[in-house]
């Protein structure tokens, strides 16, 4: 048995009594116009996720590796952006993370009305919003079982049931949406596949329910069956959450690109149709 926090008991369903289906209310207002048909039509607010004017030096260093970059990207899509080795993709996602300050510039979700004008102020974005999938994610992994990789820096012993029931559900359902669910969570993580490694590292990132997830190089290193699997596991999570992905492997995600940018020598964006 794993070493594991409390969530360990909890994660799997009780089956035994049937539950009402579980109303999710939208977090969006709609409004109803009708066409000149008569037909009527919903419009929904929306909301985007934003880079605007960005700027970064590194502390100490005289040039900007990345230049007065913006970017917007539509709530459940997929942005991709690509470029050059060294052209600074790594950095602006880093930024985006809250790894690194950027030296001006703002980062924020922004709320339109169905006009397609802000309908609020920009909410700056914080940290927690955000999960970041690294290259080679598996070069991370410090625990030696799944449960422990998953549940790393949880609290341990704080929190009454109610916080560890919605941990555990947070933990049941990212562990499912990346369909590790039919593996042991005692397993120990390096012994997994390429492919479920990179399910793993999705799962630990999904567990803090972030409303975007930054993935750097998705498919780098993995075999045509798992890249295969990750790339379905994407198009499944746009559904959930905002996607913003920098690859090489442009064939292989285009399908689930909505929107894509070229990152330029010298750390400035053009948006841009992938070259494919
Ligand atoms: N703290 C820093 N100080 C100085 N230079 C840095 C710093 N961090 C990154 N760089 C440089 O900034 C450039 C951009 O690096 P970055 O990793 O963001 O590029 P990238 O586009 O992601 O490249 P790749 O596609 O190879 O991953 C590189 O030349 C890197 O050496």
């Amino acid at each position: 048995m794993a070493s594991a926090p409390f969530a360990v008991s909890l994660i799997r369903p009780k089956t035994s009594v049937p539950r009402p289906p579980m109303v999710v209310l939208p977090q969006i207002s709609s409004s109803l116009k009708r066409r000149k048909n008569g037909q009527l039509n919903v419009f929904c607010d929306y909301s985007c996720f934003e880079v605007k004017d960005l700027s970064y030096r590194p502390p100490g260093t005289k040039i900007n590796l990345l230049n007065d970059l913006s970017l917007s990207l539509r709530e459940k899509s997929l942005g991709l952006i690509f470029g050059r080795s060294g052209s600074g993709k790594t950095t602006l996602l880093q930024l985006i993370a809250g790894l690194n300050k950027p030296t001006s510039g703002s980062i924020c979700f922004q709320r339109y009305g169905d006009d397609g004008y802000p309908n609020k102020s920009p909410e700056l974005l914080q940290s927690e919003r955000v999960g970041i999938v690294f290259q080679f994610p598996e070069r991370f992994f410090v625990t030696e079982n799944v449960l422990n990789e998953v549940t790393f820096g949880w609290p341990r012993q704080r929190g009454g049931p109610q916080l560890k029931e919605v941990l555990a559900s947070r933990l049941e359902k990212a562990i499912t949406s990346v369909g590790l669910a039919g593996i042991s969570l005692d397993m120990d993580p390096h012994s997994l596949s390429g492919g479920y490694k990179r399910r793993l590292a999705l799962a630990i990132q999904l567990v803090q329910a972030p409303d975007l997830l930054l993935l750097d190089e998705p498919l780098a290193g993995l075999d045509w069956k798992a890249r295969a699997d990750v790339v379905k596991l994407l198009r499944n999570l746009k559904k959930e959450l905002t996607l913003l992905v920098v690859s090489h492997d442009l064939n292989e995600l285009s399908a689930l690109v909505d929107q894509s940018w070229r990152m330029e020598m010298g750390g400035t964006l053009k948006s841009e149709p992938l070259p494919v």
